[in-house]
């Protein structure tokens, strides 16, 4: 019976202890990934700097450390202070026999044994947290380098073929090796500081044997101990050591959930600051205009060093207009979008923009998620938001009607698909969304004349009406648009000059610039 209730209890606790684990790890993962992945967070806080560096790495192993950690230590605690609530009162009544003779007076100490474990354990403990300290520091340094190393590997892998045509595989192994090195000098300072722990913790282990034998002693050299009550002294003093010294023993382990704790916390901090500095600081004001245009009212843009990339800008389109950006490379025109998808908070002035729903941004390489095409062809949205019939319609139109059969095919979409390819969904999508307003930064840059034609006239077709705000450096895409607004660099800084309305509608100039291709040679 005793056996049953035993191994039950052990089960149960081994059960209790995993089901805490999954608990925690859920809790804190959710936690962090709610505050990560809050509007325009997680790319603001990649330009903060180390604070949030190696998301990746927070959410996974400093989550799942935190998790096993504080589940294991728990219940070693838990399991310690029951042993010495247990012991405690026994070595208090056992400690009536340590009696000593004073000037031929026999002395009784209450609890004698019980302090001398207490002093024991302290004593061990102040000398762990001294030597063991930097351990602290030594285990969130590994982990950042773990962190670093598990990156690069990574962005190697995702860079193959790039890699591959430069023949960097030389210059990438000697990259690698840096960092392979400097996890391997952080292991190497954390096993010099566990090995100096392990003389204290050791130590400790093995003195405890005789220190309660020692505390003992003046009673049974002086006859008020028998040998028999000394050895129940020892066995008691020993169970309630056991209990005690477990911040001895659990040291290296109290360290590693320390610095998760760190890690986890900072990455948190960082969050959370971000929202007080950017509500603190003077910065771009994104605010819904409300008419539904988009205007731009003294309108700064500036690194985060402080130097000016755009100053003083006022501009305003108005719904159904295509207006393009032009400018020099690095003049800004990408951090433009930044700012007006309120990404970019450095600088000063307001940019009123229409709602966020009506919106739709397309980068130069257009995101695809992880899974099917259909996934990758419906995102934003829930890849089952829109019916086969319009999804393989959109292909269709975007020139991808080949894949309309693969539209449930899990692959790496982004690297089996050409760029050119990946734009075009970018144009499904639009068909898809229908979105009022549209952003794009070289949208199209991987296109041929004709194929580029063939997507902007969506503008003019399917989206009628929409307005468009485009980045580009092909002088074709003028054509397309109503109006050219120019970042042009003087001394004080980037200006936006507006250009005034072009003559030809756009509708006729894409003709004439097809016909042109067609019939010159
Ligand atoms: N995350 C960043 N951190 C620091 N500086 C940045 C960052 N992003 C852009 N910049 C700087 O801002 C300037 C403008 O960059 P941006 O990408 O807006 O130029 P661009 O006009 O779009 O160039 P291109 O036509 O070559 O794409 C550049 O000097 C660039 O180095």
């Amino acid at each position: 019976m005793i056996v049953t209730v035993l191994l039950t209890l052990v089960v149960a606790q081994t059960w209790l202890q995993e089901r805490l684990k999954i608990r925690l790890r859920q809790r804190l993962t959710h936690v962090l990934l709610d505050l990560w992945l809050k509007p325009n967070r997680a790319y603001q806080l990649g330009l903060t700097g180390k604070a949030a560096a190696q998301p990746d790495q927070r959410l996974q192993e400093d989550c799942r450390l935190f998790a096993e950690f504080t589940a294991e230590l728990g219940a070693g605690m838990l399991q310690a202070l029951l042993l010495l609530v247990s012991f405690v009162g026994v070595l208090w009544t056992l400690s009536s026999y340590a009696r000593f003779e004073f000037y031929g007076q026999e002395v009784v100490i209450p609890g004698y044994m019980v302090w001398v474990a207490i002093a024991y354990a302290a004593i061990g403990s102040g000398l762990t947290w001294l030597v063991g300290r930097p351990l602290i520091r030594l285990n969130t340094e590994r982990y950042a380098r773990e962190a670093d190393l598990r990156f690069a590997v990574v962005r190697v892998n995702e860079s193959a073929e790039s890699v591959a045509l430069y023949n960097g595989e030389l210059d990438e192994r000697r990259n690698l090796d840096e960092f392979v090195d400097a996890v391997l000098k952080a292991t190497r300072r954390l096993s010099g500081a566990l090995a100096r722990l392990t003389w204290i913790t050791s130590g400790y282990g093995w003195l405890a044997i005789v220190v309660p034998i020692l505390a003992a002693a003046p009673g049974y050299f002086s006859g008020t101990l028998s040998l028999g009550e000394m050895m129940m002294v020892v066995g008691a003093f020993n169970q309630v050591q056991a209990a005690l010294r477990y911040f001895v023993d659990n040291f290296p382990k109290i360290a590693d959930w320390r610095s998760a704790v760190l890690r986890v916390a900072s990455f948190r901090h960082a969050a959370l600051d971000l929202d007080e500095a950017i509500a603190h600081n003077q910065c771009i004001e994104v605010q819904l205009h409300p008419e539904g245009w988009l205007t731009f009212e003294g309108l700064s843009i500036a690194l985060s060093d402080g130097s000016i990339l755009i100053e003083d800008a006022t501009a305003e389109i108005r719904p159904g207009e295509r207006v393009l950006i032009q400018g020099a490379s690095g003049s800004g025109k990408s951090t433009l979008f930044r700012a007006i998808a309120g990404l970019w908070p450095w600088g000063r002035g307001v940019i009123r923009v229409p709602a966020p729903e009506q919106i739709m941004f397309l980068p130069q390489r257009p995101y695809l998620p992880l899974g099917n095409l259909r996934a990758a062809v419906s995102y934003p949205a829930a890849p089952d938001t829109f019916d086969e019939a319009t999804v393989e319609a959109a292909l269709e139109r975007c020139g991808l009607g080949e894949f309309a059969d693969a539209l449930d095919r899990r692959e790496r979409w982004d690297q089996t698909l050409s760029l050119g390819q990946q734009q075009r969904i970018a144009f499904a999508r639009l068909l898809l969304h229908k979105p009022q307003w549209v952003f794009m930064d070289e949208a199209t840059s991987a296109l041929d004349d004709e194929s580029q034609a063939s997507m902007l006239s969506v503008f003019t077709r399917e989206l009628a009406g929409a307005s468009v705000l485009s980045i580009g450096h092909r002088t074709e895409l003028e054509a397309f648009h109503t109006r050219t607004l120019h970042i042009r660099k003087t001394d004080e800084g980037a200006v936006l000059l507006a250009r005034r309305p072009q003559e030809e509608p756009p509708l006729f100039a894409s003709w004439v610039h097809w016909l042109h291709r067609r019939l010159v040679p």
